[in-house]
């Protein structure tokens, strides 16, 4: 497991470019007030402390979901691209993968069922097909000994 993992307390900020800091949601959790808030969305953590004061949703909404996944209520109100683009200036990391709930896309199951809808896409039109020639030449055996 090649994962660089964050524990003091002053890793905010840091990050760089080229390699991801995973942050538990244990500590994620702690960042829960003016102070410090942390937020995490998608999986990913951001600090937005000094955002707090310039949402234009209000500091109430964020504080009440200081520290935890507020993916959900994120996407609820249907935030603007422009807010999405506005989240990758606090971005400070990653969830760390063992703290990933499987977020309504199984990565497994959601391949399965790929795969079972491609069969099926194609054997449905197939066997219709094949149906379809079997009645035409019924037919017109039918029509030609009549
Ligand atoms: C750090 C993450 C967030 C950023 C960067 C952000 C940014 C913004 C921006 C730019 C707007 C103005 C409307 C728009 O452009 O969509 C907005 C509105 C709003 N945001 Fe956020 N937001 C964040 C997180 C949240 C969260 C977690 C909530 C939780 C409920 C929330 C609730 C709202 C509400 C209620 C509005 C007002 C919507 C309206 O008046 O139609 N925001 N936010």
């Amino acid at each position: 497991m090649a994962t660089e993992e964050a524990s003091g307390s002053d890793g905010k900020g840091q990050g760089g470019e080229s390699s991801v800091t995973y942050y538990r949601l244990e500590e994620v959790t702690k960042r829960n007030s003016s102070k410090e808030l942390w937020l995490v969305i998608h999986g990913r953590v951001y600090d937005i402390t000094r955002f707090l004061n310039e949402h234009p949703g209000g500091e109430e909404v964020l504080l009440e979901q200081a520290g935890t996944d507020s993916t959900e209520s994120f996407e609820d109100v249907g935030h603007s691209s422009d807010a999405r683009e506005m989240l990758k200036q606090y971005y400070i990391g990653d969830v760390h993968p063992s703290d990933l709930k499987p977020e309504g896309g199984n990565k497994d199951p959601s391949k399965n069922d790929t795969c079972k809808s491609c069969w099926a896409y194609w054997i449905f039109p197939i066997i219709g097909a094949i149906l379809v020639g079997f009645l035409y030449r019924y037919y017109m055996a039918e029509s030609k000994s009549s």
